[in-house]
């Protein structure tokens, strides 16, 4: 049922995540991985962070452009008003996690399409719960899945996810990595 546009569509992203979710929204398309520095201005407002930096590396791919749709993406946790961003080392990770034990936090992923023509740039934001968590639970997730890929020092598709997110407001996939509804949803006018 997905139609997909008529160009060759290029998800520039590492994540596997996101192969994973628009693989299984019946999307064709290849893989490029951008090679981005993740850094933002400081006075950036914190909701605006995650669509900067999907435009950021959709910006990469600007000058080898052929006829393709370019799909880039960036998910940032938010606390307040601090960025979490990916954790640099097993104490960051900790000091993350012991931050979002007990409460909400919000999940925004940005979303950039560029091709020659066209570029456009939405987010998606969801709300999500964690319950408390004791330091032991915190230092056996962090050993065990090494979360330093992952905004916020958590995947919600792993043990932590299963056992800490008491209530999520919007799309779980968005938090994921990718808001494919919205994705499908913007495909479908390119
Ligand atoms: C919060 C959260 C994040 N993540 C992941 C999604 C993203 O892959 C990662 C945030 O880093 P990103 O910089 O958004 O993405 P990336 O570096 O993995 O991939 P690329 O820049 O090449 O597109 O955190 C989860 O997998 N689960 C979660 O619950």
């Amino acid at each position: 049922m997905t139609t997909s546009p008529t160009r060759p569509i290029i998800l520039a992203s590492s994540s596997p995540r996101r192969q994973y979710l628009m693989k299984e929204a019946g999307f064709t398309f290849t893989v490029e991985k951008p090679d981005v520095e993740e850094d933002f201005p400081q006075e950036l407002p914190a909701d605006q962070v995650a669509r900067y930096l999907a435009a950021k590396k959709a910006e990469y791919f600007r000058p080898r452009m052929g006829r393709e749709i370019i799909i880039t993406a960036d998910t940032v946790v938010i606390l307040g008003d601090r960025i979490l961003n990916k954790p640099q080392d097993r104490a960051e990770a900790i000091a993350m996690l012991r931050d979002l034990s007990g409460r909400t936090h919000r999940v925004m992923t940005g979303v950039c399409m560029l091709s020659q023509e066209r570029e456009e740039t939405f987010d998606d934001i969801t709300d999500v719960t964690f319950v408390k968590l004791s330091p032991q639970e915190i230092d056996f997730y962090v050993d065990t899945y090494k979360p330093y890929d992952k905004a916020g020092a958590y995947g919600a598709q792993d043990w932590i996810g299963l056992v800490a997110i008491s209530t999520i407001a919007g799309s779980y996939f968005n938090v994921m990595g990718l808001p494919i509804h919205k994705v499908y949803q913007h495909l479908a006018t390119w």
